[in-house]
């Protein structure tokens, strides 16, 4: 039986996860006062939102980089949809930081005045899956999928949460004239996130020291943010959006190519297959695996 709807709430054609999702605040986003200097983390989920929420929080934050401060990452950088757990967004001091999974077309009007920037963040999309697969087993709010075949189908039909990745990628970069918006690969950022934070802090025009590239980069790779609490989503994950199951955690594995241990070769075969009839013309590049290139 497709129990999609149960979970999954459809806003303007884009689903999101009908238990977190406020039609109020939803509707107002359009028109949402941006500023110029906000900036925005916009992903598709599960590819990478949370390191950018590290890296951006570190880039700004200087008792972050020293560890002086006590604030959560993800009250730093808090969801433009969500609103949780308070709408405290529009009267925290600038500069602003959030993070978004919407499409370009649900987007604050105001971003369109080209001055807030955009950084988003684009993976390779069979580990988007198979870190989606293992998320969406461990929370309560999301449909348990039996299997990684029938997760797949979902996700190839746009029925997950973020809808379908091949519109959400397409639709931000075909409207990047539209939007003040830095491209960046997930893949890179794990093959060098040096450059990767330089990359980014220069597109944000807040250059670092020498000693603060130092500090962000430790701060920002997967092992520390694994351990560190205030970046790794396992409070607000117990306490807030609740766990189906105490294995797993948000920072799983981190690393590039995982779906080789997970898809069949009729699986992968499949998917390159879609991947190609959807992307054939698309000119970003994608990496499949570190140890291929
Ligand atoms: N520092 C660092 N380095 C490398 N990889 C990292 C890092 N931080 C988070 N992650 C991995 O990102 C995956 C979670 O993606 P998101 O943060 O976008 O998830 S969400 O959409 O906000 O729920 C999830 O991927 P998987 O491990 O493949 O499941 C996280 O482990």
């Amino acid at each position: 039986m497709d129990n999609t709807d149960a979970y999954l709430l459809n806003f303007k054609g884009y689903y999101l996860i009908r238990s977190t999702a406020n039609t109020d605040l939803l509707k107002n986003l359009e028109e949402f006062e941006v500023r110029h200097d906000d900036v925005f983390i916009v992903t598709y989920p599960k590819s990478g939102t949370v390191w950018a929420q590290q890296i951006l929080s570190l880039i700004y934050f200087e008792g972050h980089r020293n560890r002086t401060e006590t604030v959560e990452t993800l009250d730093r950088v808090p969801f433009l949809e969500h609103g949780v757990p308070k709408m405290k967004h529009q009267k925290r001091p600038s500069p602003r930081l959030f993070a978004s999974h919407l499409p370009y077309y649900l987007a604050p009007k105001g971003l369109k005045n080209k001055k807030a920037k955009i950084l988003y963040i684009y993976r390779n999309p069979k580990d988007v899956l198979i870190s989606y697969f293992h998320f969406s087993n461990m929370m309560v709010m999301l449909e348990a999928p039996e299997n990684i075949e029938d997760f797949m189908k979902k996700f190839l039909d746009g029925k997950v949460s973020g809808s379908l990745w091949f519109d959400h990628i397409r639709g931000w970069y075909e409207h990047r004239h539209e939007f003040n918006i830095l491209f960046m690969m997930y893949e890179e950022m794990k093959k060098d996130l040096r450059s990767s934070v330089l990359k980014i802090s220069s597109f944000l025009e807040r250059e670092l020291n020498e000693e603060d590239v130092e500090a962000v980069v430790k701060q920002a790779t997967f092992e520390n943010m694994k351990f560190d609490p205030q970046a790794n989503y396992e409070q607000i994950l117990k306490h807030d959006l609740g766990r189906r199951t105490d294995e797993g955690s948000f920072l799983r594995k981190g690393t590039v190519g995982d779906w080789k241990h997970h898809l069949t070769v009729e699986q992968n075969e499949r998917f390159d297959r879609i991947f190609q009839s959807k992307m054939k013309d698309f000119p970003l590049k994608f990496i499949w695996d570190l140890n291929e290139e």
